[in-house]
């Protein structure tokens, strides 16, 4: 289908982004890769007036690794992200879990920033940044904030962010210690139908700290403290695995669609925390 007939926009700096969106209200709304907005646009479940293409505002773009920080631009795209060695050396679940996204094509245009401002529970960065304890900048006419990932979901397409306001980083701290991003689909380039996104550091033989996080299992990403609270503590065995599985399956709540029924999501998600946590313990 072709979108209906919209203003094009191609701002210089952040300021005049911010300008466009406050002048033109409900009727703007920014362009980043557009791989999540145009398919919308052109099935018209979004209608968009105003289109303020993002891809000139230099303030969004770059990756710095510095004193324990990460800050990576929205307009970072994932090809970027991945081909960065000094990321994938500070924190290289980023990494792994990027090269799950879409394909080659999708990724080299396709943002950070819109994968996680999207709001779509399909969408793998969100989970990713909660398991990572990840905060986002957020830019409006009313100044800056930041936001932790694991606040800013709402809901369906509902985030923290306001109209007005361009997400224009993302900060994480470095992260050590055993990982591992796991995600089941149907297909090559497909979104997923379970992922989860695990963090380990092992002390003494046993798991010192951990954080959990999955993927299309409820209308937001679920970051779930329960799960992590069941290894911390543990050798990370099949019993402290057991646990950790039962407290994410009481956090989640999918839904039956096209991947499938919710006794299978649930299953599937089941194996793939195991996997990951087998595969972070590993590693840490
Ligand atoms: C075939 C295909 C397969 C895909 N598979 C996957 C997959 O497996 N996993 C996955 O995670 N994604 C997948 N995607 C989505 C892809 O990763 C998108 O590129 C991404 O979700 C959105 O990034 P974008 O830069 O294209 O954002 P856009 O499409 O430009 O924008 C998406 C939304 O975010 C808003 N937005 C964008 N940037 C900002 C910003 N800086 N501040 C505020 N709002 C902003 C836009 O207004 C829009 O509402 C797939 C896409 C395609 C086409």
């Amino acid at each position: 289908m072709i979108p209906s007939a919209f203003e094009y926009h191609r701002p210089g700096d952040l300021a005049s982004a911010i300008g466009l969106l406050t002048d033109h209200g409900d009727e703007a709304r920014v362009i980043a890769g557009g791989h999540s907005l145009i398919p919308m646009m052109k099935l018209r479940m979004a209608a968009v007036g105003h289109l303020v293409d993002l891809q000139a505002v230099a303030e969004l773009k770059g990756i710095t690794v510095e004193g324990g920080r990460v800050t990576i631009g929205a307009m970072v795209t994932q090809a970027e992200l991945i081909g960065h060695e000094g990321l994938a050396r500070a924190v290289p679940l980023l990494r792994e879990a990027a090269l799950q996204i879409a394909d080659p094509q999708v990724r080299y245009v396709g943002t950070v920033g819109g994968n996680v401002a999207n709001g779509d529970p399909g969408n793998d960065m969100p989970g990713l940044m909660q398991c990572l304890g990840a905060s986002f900048t957020l830019v409006g006419p009313g100044g800056t904030r930041e936001v932790a990932a694991r606040g800013f979901y709402h809901g369906l397409y509902a985030t923290e962010r306001a109209d007005d306001e361009i997400l224009t980083r993302i900060t994480l701290p470095v992260a050590a210690g055993g990982y591992a991003y796991e995600k089941q689909k149907r297909k090559i380039g497909d979104y997923a139908t379970a992922a989860a996104a695990v963090l380990l550091t092992k002390s003494g033989g046993k798991v010192a700290s951990a954080s959990i996080a999955t993927t299309n299992l409820s209308d937001v990403p679920v970051w779930s403290e329960a799960a992590a609270a069941a290894l911390v503590g543990s050798d990370c065995g099949a019993a402290a695995v057991k646990a950790a599985v039962a407290a994410m399956l009481g956090d989640i709540d999918p839904q039956k669609d096209n991947r499938g029924p919710i006794e299978f999501k649930r299953h599937v998600a089941g194996v793939i925390l195991g996997r990951a946590i087998a595969r972070a313990w590993a590693r840490a």
